[in-house]
């Protein structure tokens, strides 16, 4: 309709851009992973895909972790955030090592951002350590251990879905 603003994505209201490379994550991970050696031993890890089956492989090999099955979940298309929609569920044989309610089982996601995705999945595994490697403030009480703390209007730049291009200088005008 004339005169009405147009929606802005979650990455237009998020000013911030934070871009992790694949030396960052891996580093993040690998520290996220000293924290949780505190807190297990898990019997599994369960990957909300597809952002947190990276961190989840990389968390699963340093703990020595060698079942993981994935949660599928859907919510963000590019950077607008819609239905909430669950394509697979948590396998019946990983329900069972956590005894139905997610005891000893580790819920790993590449962050939180608003908590949405992150509240499905604990409700589906109430007993289950929630992991992320990077939380922002609506998300983050919702998670047991994250890494970095990055403001709400922040956007996160994952190495999976960005390339190197060219930058222009600050002189022209480069934030
Ligand atoms: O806390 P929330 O506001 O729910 O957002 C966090 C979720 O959003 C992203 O997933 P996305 O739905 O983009 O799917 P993807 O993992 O397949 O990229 C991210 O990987 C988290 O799972
Ligand atoms: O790549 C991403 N970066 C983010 O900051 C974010 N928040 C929700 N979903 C996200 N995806
Ligand atoms: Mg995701």
């Amino acid at each position: 309709m004339a005169g009405e603003a147009p929606e802005l994505s979650a990455q237009e209201r998020a000013g911030r851009p934070f871009p992790v490379s694949w030396d960052q994550f891996h580093r993040d991970c690998r520290a996220l992973t000293w924290r949780l050696n505190e807190v297990g031993p898990f019997h599994a890890v369960i990957a909300i895909t597809r952002g947190g089956l990276v961190p989840a492989a990389i968390v699963a090999r340093e703990l020595g972790v060698r079942v993981i099955d994935t949660v599928c979940i859907a919510s963000y298309d590019h950077d607008k955030q819609g239905e909430l929609q669950v394509l697979k569920g948590i396998s019946e044989q990983a329900m069972k090592l956590g005894g139905g309610t997610g005891k000893g089982l580790l819920i790993v996601d590449d962050l939180v951002d608003t908590g949405k995705t992150g509240k499905l999945v604990r409700e589906m595994l109430p007993d289950a350590h929630f992991a992320t490697v990077y939380a922002k403030p609506k998300g983050r009480p919702l998670v047991d251990t994250f890494i970095t703390e990055v403001s709400q209007d922040t956007w996160i730049f994952f190495p999976w879905d960005t390339a190197l291009s060219y930058h222009p200088p600050l002189r022209d005008g480069a934030a």
